[in-house]
């Protein structure tokens, strides 16, 4: 695989490339594409080509009901798919109570073929010829539960699986108080995956508050950066604007965030809010609590755009300072 800084001339190379970069610590043959440099500029992957997309984020509402929490992730995505979307996200944790009761009886063993949830967001990317990431399930594999998102392709095919990194243990008193690790294993890798609409960093909720991930991301080419989260009202209007545009400018490309709408039943309050941002930290789209779809057209000669304006890949100062992707 040919590397280099990126520059208009490189960029374009990896488009050839493997259809799928899941990277993950066991991930040999991956081993040569990004310098785990410390001195030195690391070398960076090349995006991909241009291309318009058009993205929807599907703020479900969600219940207690899983069979009808599959229902309306299909329905979404058939809606998604007809109104033009060839790119569609769905919440965090779309198929049960964001609730750490919850996610082991919703829990589902998605490598043994035996999940209902993986399913139908299978048939539905095959169905509806769209690109999926499927915001994520409580999964439960070896005895460990995850936060995991799956991504699909558009014949259907699971191209990646992403297992939330970092885990939401947060204690804010008269505010918010959650801790994820009660129930939940964390993923032990990040995730960068070539699809139809584009390079993807998978990143779920809290994921999106580390920004080392989303430059690892970066490095290896992203286009886009697509979180499915559900923040709260504690934490959503303080940060999670604030974070989709810290992570779109930093890096300079697109971020797209999912949320699931506020059910004013549930124990846990989603901010809602689903939102993507451009590589120039402009909100494309984005809404309140209630559900529907955020619909945003990304067109990712933006990135090689405002990269050019802006050099910041190559005004880096890597004899200061460096981030070590030790994922490879
Ligand atoms: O970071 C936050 O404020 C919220 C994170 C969250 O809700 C999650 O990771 O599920």
């Amino acid at each position: 695989m040919s590397l280099g800084r990126l520059s208009s001339a490189t960029s374009g190379l990896l488009v050839q490339s493997a259809r799928k970069l899941h990277f993950s610590a066991s991930t040999a043959t991956m081993r040569s594409v990004v310098t785990a440099a410390t001195s030195a500029a690391p070398e960076l992957v090349p995006t991909p080509g241009t291309m318009k997309v058009k993205l929807a984020l599907c703020q479900m509402a969600t219940s207690a009901d899983k069979v009808e929490n599959i229902a309306a992730a299909k329905s979404a995505i058939q809606e998604a798919s007809s109104s033009g979307a060839s790119l569609v996200v769905l919440p965090e944790m779309w198929n049960c109570p964001y609730s750490n009761d919850s996610f082991p009886s919703y829990a589902e063993d998605i490598d043994a073929g035996a999940s209902p949830s993986a399913a139908a967001l299978a048939e539905a990317a095959r169905g509806h010829a769209v690109t999926l990431v499927g915001g994520s399930i409580p999964e439960r594999s070896d005895g460990k539960l995850y936060n995991t998102c799956l991504v699909y392709s558009k014949e259907g095919q699971l191209l990646a699986k992403h297992r939330k990194v970092h885990l939401f243990d947060i204690d804010i008193p008269g505010g918010v108080t959650f801790k994820e690790s009660e129930t939940l294993t964390a993923g032990q890798a990040g995730t960068v995956v070539d699809t139809d609409a584009g390079r993807l960093g998978i990143g779920i909720c809290y994921d999106i508050r580390f920004p080392e991930l989303a430059m690892m991301y970066t490095q290896r080419g992203a286009q886009l950066l697509v979180y499915p989260g559900a923040f709260n009202t504690t934490t959503g209007p303080a940060h999670w604007e604030l974070l989709q545009k810290a992570r779109a400018v930093d890096n300079q490309l697109f971020v797209a965030t999912c949320s699931p709408a506020r059910n004013p039943e549930a124990s846990y309050q989603a901010w809602g809010h689903s939102t993507a941002v451009d590589p120039f930290g402009k909100v494309l789209a984005t809404t309140d609590e209630k559900p529907g779809i955020v619909y945003a057209e990304l067109d990712y000669a933006e990135l090689e755009k405002r990269r050019t304006n802006m050099p910041l890949m190559q005004q880096k100062r890597y004899d200061l300072y460096s981030l070590l992707d030790k994922t490879l």
